[in-house]
């Protein structure tokens, strides 16, 4: 079984291509090998595979087994991986994912190397049922939520996979042990949800943490990154085009006034091909 292991801003993925479908396999593999120690090690399972809807389709599966609907840093090294292996001799691909409908890469390649990723994630979902939480709300901003018995601010948005974004005074050294799993599992939140703690430094440059559903902290999340921003927005906090600074590194993260859409883009990397016995 060969795969290849990449990254986006150090949230790692083992990638896995030539399959005609997700194997039934997929969940249990995923958590034998993202195991750190008795594994490969990795943040979640990253499979490409034929779509009739697009050019590849995109299934990621969690380091606990669960599967996502969607993941921006897995979608960047999918979409490098098809072109440096020359599965498309296209810049411009189209992938489909399990939640998120078909989004359009555009890879900004420089002398045959990769060098960054823009993925037009789509329209961000604020209707609370359907993020889902268990709010009626047309949008959920800035609402309270209770763990562990401390209270917190939040504002919920889906990227096709749910995030709560929290404010706080110091994203960099938020204790993300102690409260992300608690929010994580949180019952306003009906399939769970991926947790971020942001600090807004200016109206284009936001320091974010995450907590993952179903993978823990990880060091980056694209569909996090996209969420507080458009978090930001809806709060008054950002401008529609920031930094976000993840542990991993920087992704720039855009919601489009005209389409609604939000542009993510950033680096995708290759670590290394590997076989399994
Ligand atoms: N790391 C991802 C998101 C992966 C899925 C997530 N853990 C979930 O369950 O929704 C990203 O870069 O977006």
């Amino acid at each position: 079984m060969e795969f290849t292991k990449m990254h986006g801003l150090g949230n790692d993925f083992i990638v896995w291509f030539g399959y005609q479908e997700l194997p039934p396999e997929a969940s249990e593999l995923a958590v034998r090998l993202c195991d750190r120690h008795f594994g490969v090690g990795a943040d979640g399972l990253v499979y490409i595979l034929p779509s009739e809807k697009a050019d590849f389709c995109m299934r990621i599966i969690n380091s606990d087994g669960s599967e996502a609907e969607q993941c921006g840093n897995a979608i960047r090294c999918a979409a490098k991986y098809v072109y440096d292996r020359k599965h498309i001799n296209r810049e411009q691909i189209t992938i489909e994912t399990l939640g998120a409908g078909v989004q359009q890469v555009e890879l900004t390649v420089v002398d045959g190397l990769v060098r960054q990723v823009k993925v037009d994630m789509g329209e961000p979902i604020l209707d609370g049922l359907k993020i889902p939480t268990t709010l009626d709300l047309a949008s959920v901003i800035n609402q309270s939520i209770e763990a562990g018995g401390s209270g917190f601010r939040f504002t919920a948005v889906s990227m096709g996979n749910p995030h709560c974004v929290i404010y706080v005074e110091d994203a960099s050294g938020f204790d993300l042990e102690a409260w992300g799993p608690k929010l994580e599992c949180h019952p306003l939140f009906p399939k769970k949800t991926n947790v971020e703690f942001a600090t807004v430094r200016s109206r284009d440059h936001i320091d974010m943490r995450v907590w993952e559903r179903g993978a823990g902290p990880t060091l980056a999340c694209g569909t996090g990154a996209c969420a507080t921003l458009v978090a930001s927005v809806l709060n008054g906090y950002s401008d529609r085009r920031a930094i976000v600074s993840l542990k991993g590194g920087d992704l720039d993260i855009e919601w489009n006034e005209n389409d609604n859409h939000v542009y993510m883009t950033g680096p995708a990397e290759v670590v290394y091909d590997g076989r399994l016995s």
